[in-house]
């Protein structure tokens, strides 16, 4: 019998971000492995339209919730939706829902972030920190609360080379950047955030990194933990592999890629591509739960999910099985043939931008305004830019975190868990992993159906076709032009027509006098 699933047997359990790719992956494992767990209260906002119970059937009715229907049919009465907003005042939750949510929770997992990287820093501090406070807060107030898992992320100290299982201070103490933005308009706040973040890339790191001061600052005598994820891909075993759900982190490059839209990107091919499938972040996140709240550690404990040290792939690797996968599983009507060109030069990096996908993008929106259509692919071309762009500092670089206590944690499990909540990625195939990857992509992301696959490929032998003509054509006119004004290209064109007419006759005498 599994510890760590007998530990959450039981048990009313709160997750914030239940809603998210990490959230759900989490909320489908408890379920699976605990079907007699006593409820999971999600905070859940309402959002595009749907009501909180629409949003909690759409989840639990989808494909990943298959399996877990079968062990825990009654998934539905386990799950208790609670209206919150994590930016509002005590969540802006009702008092009766607060009252349950106190006096009956035994685990939180405080999943819910912002994670886009250009988010304003008031609604990131929001968010990241504010929330993280307030929810710390609450967990205070809860007399059955056994642990409170705090999942964070492994570039939360990007700023460094070397991580370690720790909590490092901030140049500012989250709490008087609280307190300012309180009082500081807009605009100022977008002005100062630069000088703030200082040498983090972005935000989103940034305020992560606060969200954890807090957690070491606020943590009063509760029993915390925090769990450090690098770049969450797709499921690697469970339920299924190859599960997606959103365009966050490599997803959004791979369609780019995929539909033929990006094929160059400013990448370091040797620099460690740290990608950890999200089913072993969840099952390291159950597992540092049952732990923390068994053993009680004297301090909080961080634990790094990330998979650079224990079996590293570089960006080069990932790339060519990318590609290769599109081969064998092409998306369906590309723009161009994907390809993927590793480039950590500037220079080259500007000129396959203007000649890879700028160029193409313009020439495919004079087309469209030419057949009196709209205008659409610059447009489209510089958000995907935009995005490689925010994301280079991540593939530009590798970082060494260290993983001691993830290690020890490895070794305290029994073999049974060690089996049902497997987080040594040491066993991950990375071309298995891809393929499924952009498998997943394909049928979850895109919904595209594996019977158009040939009509696929089709299109990119078409592709394949109008790139050869478009290139013969495009050098026989430059070659034209050239020879029409260059008397060096006249003697050049002079030298190999000569040249090829020396070598057939000296070929068509040779084979005369063999006969
Ligand atoms: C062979 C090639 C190989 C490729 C593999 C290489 C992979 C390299 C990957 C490196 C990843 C590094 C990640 C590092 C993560 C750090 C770890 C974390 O904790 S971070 C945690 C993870 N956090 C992150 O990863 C956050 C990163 N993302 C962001 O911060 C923002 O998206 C943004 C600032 C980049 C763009 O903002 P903005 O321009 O405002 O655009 P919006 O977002 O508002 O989207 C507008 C609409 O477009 C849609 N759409 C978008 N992209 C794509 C796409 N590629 N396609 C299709 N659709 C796309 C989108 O759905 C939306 O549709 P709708 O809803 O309107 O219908
Ligand atoms: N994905 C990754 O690569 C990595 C993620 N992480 C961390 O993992 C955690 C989960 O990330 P991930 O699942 O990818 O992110 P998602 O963006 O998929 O999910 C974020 C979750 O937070 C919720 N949320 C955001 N704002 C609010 C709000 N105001 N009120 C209530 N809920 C809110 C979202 O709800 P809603 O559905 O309503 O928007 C959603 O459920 C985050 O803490 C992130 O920092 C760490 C490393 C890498």
């Amino acid at each position: 019998m599994s510890m760590i699933a007998a530990f959450y047997s039981g048990k009313s359990i709160l997750i914030t971000g239940a809603t998210g790719f990490l959230g759900k992956v989490l909320m489908e494992k408890l379920l699976r492995t605990s079907p007699d767990l006593k409820v999971i209260y999600i905070l859940v906002r309402p959002k595009a339209g749907q009501t909180l119970q629409q949003r909690i059937f759409q989840i639990l009715n989808s494909k990943l919730f298959e399996k877990v229907k079968e062990v825990c049919p009654n998934v539905h009465e386990k799950i208790r939706a609670i209206y919150a907003d994590l930016s509002q005042n005590d969540f802006a939750i009702s008092k009766e829902d607060m009252q349950e949510l106190l006096s009956c929770t035994n685990v939180i997992f405080h999943c819910a972030a912002t994670v886009r990287f250009d988010d304003t820093l008031r609604h990131a501090v929001q968010l990241n920190v504010t929330a993280t406070r307030q929810l710390l807060l609450m967990a205070s107030q809860m007399p059955k609360l056994e642990v409170f898992i705090h999942i964070s992320t492994a570039y939360s100290n990007c700023n460094l080379k070397h991580i370690d299982e720790v909590i490092y201070p901030c140049p500012v103490e989250p709490k008087k950047i609280i307190d300012s933005l309180e009082w500081l308009d807009d605009a100022i706040i977008e002005e100062i955030a630069p000088k703030l973040i200082r040498d983090w890339p972005n935000i989103y790191t940034y305020t992560k990194a606060l969200g954890e001061m807090v957690v070491q600052q606020e943590s009063r005598n509760l029993n915390i933990a925090i769990i450090r994820p690098s770049i969450v891909g797709a499921t690697w075993q469970e339920p299924f592999p190859g599960w997606v759900d959103n365009v966050n982190g490599p997803n959004g490059l791979i369609i780019a890629a995929g539909k033929g839209f990006l094929r160059a990107l400013k990448a370091t091919p040797k620099a460690v591509a740290d990608l950890i499938p999200v089913d072993t972040v969840v099952n390291l996140t159950l597992a540092v739960g049952w732990y923390t709240a068994v053993h009680r550690p004297k301090s909080t404990l961080v634990y790094h999910s990330t998979s650079g040290n224990f079996n590293p792939c570089n960006w080069h690797k990932m790339g060519v099985q990318v590609l290769a996968t599109f081969e064998k599983i092409p998306f369906e009507r590309a723009f161009r043939r994907p390809y993927a060109n590793f480039t950590s030069n500037n220079f080259t990096s500007l000129y396959w931008n203007a000649v890879s996908h700028r160029a193409p993008a313009i020439i495919y929106d004079c087309y469209l305004r030419l057949t009196g259509r709209k205008p659409r692919m610059t447009k489209l071309m510089n958000q995907i830019l935009r995005t490689a762009s925010m994301l280079e500092y991540f593939i530009n670089r590798s970082w060494e975190w260290s993983t001691y206590n993830t290690e020890m944690l490895m070794s305290e499990l029994s073999p049974e868990d060690q089996r049902v909540f497997n987080f040594d990625v040491r066993q991950l195939n990375w071309l298995e992993y891809i393929e499924n990857y952009v498998l997943g992509v394909k049928k979850y992301l895109l919904k595209e159906d594996m019977a158009g696959i040939p009509e696929a490929k089709q299109h990119l032998k078409r592709l394949r076709n109008i790139h050869y003509l478009f290139n013969t054509a495009l050098f026989l006119i430059v070659w034209r032009l050239l020879i029409a004004r260059s008397q060096m290209a006249r003697n050049v064109w002079f030298f190999i027509v000569s040249f090829c007419y020396k070598f057939l006759s000296y070929f068509r005498a040779s084979s005369t006098l063999k006969v």
